[in-house]
């Protein structure tokens, strides 16, 4: 069965526990928490004190994107606020072994994300120490862009990897996912799709939810 990670990055930040509660009674799976920090991204969100705000809020694992430069300097502030996933960027990390074993060493699952033009190749060498894929369907940034076709392919390559090397990390996909896109994901080989306005432009939640998860079984 599909995971539903509805982002957060969508929601009325105005009342952010309750659209949390919403999606969480609506049957999604994973909190995705865009945080982005100006630089890595031309956008500025989420930090570390929202994540303690909403941790108490809900029983979901927190799923926790990192857009920001120097991911290091901040892993363990997530990690104590909350989060239970932590994805850091490939073109991102300087050290990129390094910033998975310190996501690890804070207590968290550990994820590795990349954006649509980098080759899924370079992910090869770090894939035995993660338990998470996030592959970008989109430039990060943004809620609401246009899912990016190539992605198909490049998770039918991970999702090939993981078969012949015997691993088990998830793979998620991120931008631009709706019912049309959502069942292609599925087909190629993902677990998790991240929905941010699929899910919180809708006024049913719980509706936008199903419609996603069945349009993946049909
Ligand atoms: O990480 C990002 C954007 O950088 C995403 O998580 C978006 O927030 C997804 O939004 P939709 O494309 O589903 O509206
Ligand atoms: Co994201």
């Amino acid at each position: 069965m599909v995971k539903i990670a509805p982002s957060i990055l969508s929601a009325d930040f105005a009342k952010l526990g309750e659209e949390i509660k919403d999606v969480e009674t609506g049957g999604a799976d994973y909190i995705h928490v865009d945080a982005m920090d100006g630089h890595y991204v031309p956008n500025i969100t989420i930090g570390p004190l929202v994540v303690e705000a909403i941790k108490p809020i809900t029983s979901l694992p927190l799923d926790v994107h990192l857009m920001i430069e120097n991911p290091d300097n901040y892993i363990p502030a997530f990690a104590k606020a909350g989060a239970d996933i932590i994805t850091v960027h490939q073109e991102a990390s300087k050290h990129l072994h390094r910033s998975i074993q310190l996501i690890k060493a804070n207590g968290v699952k550990a994820g590795v994300v990349i954006n649509p033009a980098t080759p899924v190749e370079l992910l090869y060498p770090i894939l035995p120490e993660v338990d998470l894929v996030l592959l970008m369907s989109v430039n990060p940034g943004f809620g609401g862009q246009s899912f990016i076709n190539s992605t198909i392919q490049r998770i039918e390559q991970i999702a090939t990897f993981r078969k012949e090397h015997h691993l088990d990390f998830e793979i998620e996909v991120d931008g631009g996912i709706n019912t049309k896109t959502a069942k292609q994901c599925v087909d190629a080989g993902a677990d998790v799709l991240v929905a941010g306005s699929a899910v919180f432009n809708h006024a049913n939640r719980r509706e936008a939810i199903n419609e996603i998860k069945d349009a993946v079984k049909g």
